[in-house]
């Protein structure tokens, strides 16, 4: 269970560099984040190299366009075999309503499973000073979370992106199947770097997350095993509710 609910992003700038994490990881990780970085530097063919190792990706591109281009991009990108790809929430209804039919309109006729299609809240990165002050928004982050959950939901995606932080709102709001996948893990004492609405693994999996993001807490560990054990074995102590 914990090695699918870890996703390793993989942020790095060449297939060699991805491959290699992915031969080091493999035993240990089920699935892997590939980004903006990794995809503009390699295309798609990344993406089929890993689920070709036998892992499953997580193709996190954040669409957000117009709804006939969110869709048309949507209708590519699963062609590279992904398991979850993502838009933006803030796009609207009408674009993730697009990105979800096509999803699912291309894996129908290429007679394979649909990838979960999920909509990014608002980023990890962004506190409250941020949103409030630079970005111009009166209310709290977490009002905005719950609300573009919802509207994710209402338009037919499976889940959304969100900070730690948020999960438990979200679960309330939109029920047990809907996915929870949560950037912003920082193991205790580790770096934040620019994340700003955090967790350590073992928090998140309590709250209720479906699946963790982490990248450099791992990536940029000088013992990558050992960083990725001490996250599934934080996982395993809270799924056997210890
Ligand atoms: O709100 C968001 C959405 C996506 N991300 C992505 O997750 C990883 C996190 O990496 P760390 O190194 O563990 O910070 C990264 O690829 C982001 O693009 C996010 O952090 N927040």
């Amino acid at each position: 269970m914990s090695k699918e609910k870890l996703i390793v992003a993989l942020d790095v700038d060449s297939q060699e560099k991805a491959l290699e994490l992915v031969g080091e990881l493999t035993a240990h990780v089920g699935f892997f984040k590939v980004g903006m970085e990794l995809f503009y530097a390699t295309g798609i063919r990344i993406v089929q190299e890993i689920v070709a190792a036998g892992a499953q990706v997580f193709l996190d591109l954040k669409l957000h366009d117009i709804p006939n281009t969110v869709g048309q991009a949507a209708r590519v990108l699963v062609r590279s075999g992904a398991s979850i790809i993502n838009v933006h929430a803030s796009g609207g209804g009408a674009m993730m309503r697009a990105a979800g039919t096509a999803a699912r309109e291309e894996a129908d006729r290429l007679g394979v499973p649909a990838p979960l299609v999920v909509a990014v809240t608002v980023l990890t990165s962004i506190d409250r000073q941020t949103y409030q002050q630079e970005m111009g928004f009166t209310g709290e982050i977490a009002e905005r979370v719950r609300s573009l959950a919802l509207l994710t939901r209402a338009s037919g995606l499976d889940g959304v992106v969100c900070s730690p932080q948020e999960i438990r709102l979200v679960r309330d709001a939109c029920g047990p199947d809907f996915k929870i996948i949560t950037p912003g893990i920082r193991p205790a004492g580790a770096q934040l770097g620019d994340q700003r609405r955090v967790m350590t693994p073992g928090e998140a999996v309590r709250a209720g997350a479906s699946h963790l993001v982490v990248g450099r807490p791992v990536t940029e560990a000088v013992d990558k095993v050992a960083a990725v054990t001490a996250i599934l074995d934080e996982i395993k102590q809270i799924e056997a509710g210890c």
